[in-house]
């Protein structure tokens, strides 16, 4: 069967969001977004929910925006926060439900990227240091994906191309049609 559903996993900064909107716009496949999801149904931001409900409910929420938008009938590319792939279950329904797209990029385009938005309350105080150490927590983290791609000097736009030729591989029918390492 056709992958209907693309996901994007990767640590904050490499790029889900804005490869999600390019990729929704030249597939004409619904865009979605688990953070935005979550604030949505929370009814405040990220960064207020850690503050007042802790990261424990955060990532309950995640994991029931993830499920829900997995489940959808439609086509669509499911951008998730970048401690999405923490919980197995997580892991293992992204993997059942959808082509799983681990985008990665190295640390200092990483920082440059974070460092115009305050948006991120894991970053709060030296983001750079902040970084560095998640980064180190994470190691191996988005390695269970399908396919990665690393962004680090390549345009959204690049990375949305290659993700576009990736999808069409995996679904070309053929000896090795789904079953190949797509891994670059
Ligand atoms: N390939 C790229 N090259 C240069 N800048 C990029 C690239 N991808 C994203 N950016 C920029 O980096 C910033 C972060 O990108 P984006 O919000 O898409 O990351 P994210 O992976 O969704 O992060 P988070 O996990 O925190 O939601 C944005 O300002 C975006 O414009
Ligand atoms: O890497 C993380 O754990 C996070 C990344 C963001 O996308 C948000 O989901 C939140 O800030 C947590
Ligand atoms: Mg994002």
């Amino acid at each position: 069967m056709e992958v209907n559903k693309l996901v994007l996993v990767g640590f904050m900064g490499t790029g889900k969001s804005s490869v999600s909107r390019e990729l929704s716009a030249r597939l004409g496949w619904a865009r979605l977004d688990s953070d935005e999801e979550i604030v949505k149904r929370a009814g405040k931001s990220i960064s207020d929910i850690f503050a007042t409900d802790g990261e424990g409910r955060f990532r309950d929420l995640e994991s029931e925006a993830i499920a829900d938008l997995l489940n959808k009938e439609q086509p669509g590319i499911i951008a998730t926060g970048g401690g999405a792939v923490l919980r197995e279950s997580n892991r293992s329904i992204m993997l059942e439900k959808s082509l799983v797209v681990a985008l990665m990029a190295d640390a200092e385009s990483i920082i440059a990227r974070v460092s115009k938005d305050e948006e991120r309350p894991l970053l709060q105080g030296d983001a750079r240091e902040r970084v560095y150490k998640l980064l180190e927590q994470r190691r191996g983290a988005y390695d269970f994906a399908h396919l990665a791609i690393d962004t680090t000097g390549l345009s959204v736009q690049d990375v949305a191309e290659r993700i576009i030729a990736c999808k069409n591989e995996w679904n070309a029918p053929g000896p090795s049609s789904g079953s190949g390492d797509a891994t670059e």
